[in-house]
């Protein structure tokens, strides 16, 4: 027995502190365990990081106590969120402290409970007859409406008694009822019913690829596999057969999907195909309440569910021996947690698999680069899927030259004569169609064609955008708002222009061309209250919408047979964006996208209207050229060393004062220099693509290097150096960092 523990405290101190275990609790305290430790003149509470027999120090305080009955977090994720901290650069009990829901952290003991009453035994009755006349009114009636309906919550039987507590209480001194108090399960499906599904029989190429995936799973060392299957390959019910494996051999499974494509339609595929015992399953996401979550979590730790299918934190559920962790649309940049640990929760299921032994597959139609190329170089196991279920037809995409459109008309608008024609080809056949547009609002932009005056927000360096129906203008990165000037602020123009369309827009003008289609939309201003995701996509599902506008909500997961044509406004603006992987994340976008078509026995359609025809992540996407846009994409990241080639850091300094934090940047380039090896290239300072955030200026650093330690140490060590780090200027790092933005 260990008599040392090693404590993380809640203190933001990054190192653990060792602490002696008294003989009572020796037995309780584990890894993970939670705990109250004396530090300085109070208590704390901590983690329990390691055990260990000796320590440095000679005299060590006693732990005083353990909170809560189990150790809160299992080995596996403990040796998990050790790598992160030295992989990601993150603090250690920052790392320990993300591996757990904030309400699971938070309480102890966080249940719910209920008070049910009952009669205490089958000769009430005749007890209760023989004292009845010593019972008031109220007591009778509570003692007649139990003898009625059994056992009953407190709650409910005040009500029916139609009295207050005081009579049941009384009843229960008298030794007629028992009062007890019982755990309540925060359901977060409750009042939605599912139907259990059966296992479907596997097309050729879903069987090959569950056999290959169920015998990496049975190796003696599993393996990572890189399912790459196209839209409506059926990748989903691989994974579905490919759990029931795990369960079969008395293992769990995780499932990750992106928060976005987290819809209720996802939620129940799994649910239904284990229905027969509906408590193995546990979801955990975002929109979930904190007590639903505690419950949730709970029942994973408890062993009660054993498959877990949620957002990027999921990863870390304390499931119990996983035989597969599966990662969804692997190429989502969502993964890539953007605060601190900045872990990639692809990255982080590869490893946690290693470190349990079990088998990962990581899914999508359009596989990241880094992962294809593992693949490509044999690290990872590739598995395709070619074609689509029943070799339904992939859907014909057309590039339509808006700037052909624009010269026909004289003027330019929004719709070109193609995607309009089309769509009343659809209502008049009662077909569905999807428009996608990246962008929610009503105009992007408002301009004085005047004086030039761009409305931009006064704390970021972006402009800001025009929400016609509360009629403000409101910036897309910092939230800030106001109302919309009637003229010029600077040379009191009444000639506004509003221009770059956003989903709102796209909706007003849809309702005048098509005044009868029944037109929906789908962002985020519109998905505020809880079930409107639900609600909007059922209404959808049984054609009471004909025309789905909607941002990458609806872009990605989403399977409706009767949907034939899928429009993308303009991904133009994407592409422009300052970021080497603005190429790929079209292609993707773009492909996901298209795939929501022609999911049915009709044949889909996409147009996808653009300024920039010929870019090739456009004419790769036309022509779902997968491997063709990898080879030429390979080849422009090659010659820069830029990702899959190389590992990037990118380090971000920000505060108000622009000359202050380009000054510490200089700084501490200077101090990378002088501490990296050859190997790793080293960019000099700028001032970040977007220079400005909240009020505050922005510059990065940029290395690369084709192993992240040699760059992990380097910068540790000229983070260090700056001794004199000016106030008000924050640091952060960011390894394999996703977005440059
Ligand atoms: N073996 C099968 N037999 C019949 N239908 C199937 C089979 N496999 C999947 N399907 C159906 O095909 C459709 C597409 O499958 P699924 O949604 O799993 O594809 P996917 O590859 O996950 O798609 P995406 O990546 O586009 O979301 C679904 O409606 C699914 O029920
Ligand atoms: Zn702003």
């Amino acid at each position: 027995m260990s008599r040392i523990a090693k404590v993380a405290v809640d203190l933001s101190l990054d190192r653990e502190f060792d602490y002696q275990i008294p003989d009572e609790l020796v037995s309780t305290v584990e890894i993970g365990s939670r705990v109250s430790v004396p530090f300085g003149h109070r208590h704390v509470n901590g983690f329990v990081v390691g055990l260990a027999d000796e320590s440095d120090l000679d005299e060590l305080k006693p732990i005083s106590q353990v909170l809560g009955e189990k150790s809160l977090i299992t080995e596996p994720v403990m040796e998990l969120a050790r790598w992160m901290s030295s992989y990601y650069l993150a603090p250690f009990e920052t790392c320990v402290r993300s591996v757990l829901p904030a309400i699971v952290r938070r309480k102890s003991r966080g249940e719910k409970k209920q008070l049910t009453v009952s009669l205490v035994n089958s000769n009430a009755k005749e007890a209760g007859n023989l004292i009845c006349e010593d019972l008031t009114d109220k007591q009778r009636a509570v003692f007649q409406c139990l003898e009625k309906n059994g056992t009953m919550l407190l709650s409910e039987l005040i009500a029916a008694a139609e009295t207050t507590a005081s009579p049941v209480k009384s009843l229960e001194k008298k030794g007629l009822v028992h009062i007890s108090s019982e755990s309540v399960y925060r359901d977060p499906h409750a009042g939605v019913e599912i139907l259990k599904t059966a296992p479907l029989e596997l097309m050729p190429e879903q069987a090959v690829a569950l056999e290959k995936i169920v015998t990496a799973m049975d190796a003696e060392k599993p393996q990572t596999v890189l399912l790459h299957g196209v839209t409506g390959s059926g990748k989903t019910e691989v994974y579905l057969q490919a759990i029931s494996h795990a369960l079969e051999q008395g293992k769990g499974a995780i499932v990750l999907v992106p928060e976005i494509a987290l819809t209720p339609q996802t939620v129940d595929r799994f649910r239904a195909r284990f229905a027969d015992k509906p408590e193995r399953v546990a979801v955990l996401h975002s929109s979930l309440a904190d007590g639903e979550r505690y419950d949730e979590w709970h029942r994973i730790r408890s062993g009660e569910a054993t498959i877990v299918i949620g957002a990027r934190s999921a990863l870390f559920a304390p499931v119990k021996n996983p035989g597969l962790i599966v990662v969804d649309e692997e190429h989502e940049p969502t993964y890539k947690q953007d605060e601190t640990p900045r872990y990639s929760a692809r990255d982080a299921a590869v490893m946690r698999g290693h470190r349990e032994n079990c088998a990962v597959v990581l899914g999508s139609a359009t596989p990241a680069l880094e992962s294809y190329c593992n693949a490509k170089n044999g690290k990872y196991l590739y598995v395709d899927m070619p074609s689509r279920v029943d070799d339904r037809r992939m859907p014909e995409i057309r590039v339509v030259d808006m700037r052909l459109e624009g010269q026909r008309d004289g003027k330019r608008g929004l719709f070109s004569k193609e995607l309009v024609f089309e769509i009343r080809a659809r209502l008049d056949r009662a077909e569905q169609t999807m428009i996608f547009l990246n962008r929610r609002g009503f105009s992007a932009s408002l301009v004085c064609p005047a004086c030039g005056y761009v409305s931009e927000c006064e704390h970021c360096s972006v402009k800001r955008t025009y929400h016609k129906a509360r009629h403000r203008l409101i910036c897309h990165l910092c939230g800030d708002e106001q109302g919309a000037p009637d003229r010029c602020p600077e040379c009191g123009s009444p000639e506004f222009k509003y221009s770059g369309a956003g989903t709102e827009k796209i909706e007003e003008v849809m309702a005048k061309l098509f005044p009868k289609a029944n037109i929906a939309r789908m962002d985020s201003d519109t998905m505020r209250k809880k079930n409107a995701h639900r609600e909007i996509l059922s209404k959808f599902r049984v054609g009471k919408i004909d025309i789905l506008i909607g941002t990458q909500m609806i872009a990605k997961g989403l399977d409706f047979p009767n949907v034939t044509l899928v429009g993308v406004v303009n991904p133009d603006h994407a592409l422009h964006m300052a970021d080497f992987r603005a190429g790929e994340r079209v292609f993707q976008l773009l492909t996901q996208v298209a795939g929501r078509a022609g999911r049915g026995q009709v044949a889909g359609e996409v147009l996808v209207q653009t300024y920039t025809p010929h870019h090739p992540a456009i004419q790769f996407a036309r022509r779902m050229d997968f491997e063709g846009f990898c080879d030429q994409e390979l080849e422009f990241r090659k010659e820069l060393f830029y990702p899959p080639y190389s590992h990037l850091t990118c380090i971000t300094l920000r505060g108000k004062h622009e000359s202050q934090v380009e000054q510490t940047c200089d700084l501490l380039w200077q101090c990378l220099e002088q501490c990296v090896s050859s190997d790793v290239m080293l960019s000099p300072p700028v001032p970040a693509p977007i220079s400005r955030v909240r009020g505050e200026y922005r510059w990065q650093i940029l290395l690369r290097a084709e192993k992240t330690g040699e760059m992990t140490r380097p910068v540790r060590r000229a983070v260090a150096a700056i001794k004199k780090w000016p106030k008000g200027v924050r640091c952060t790092i960011d390894i394999d960092a996703a977005s440059l933005l």
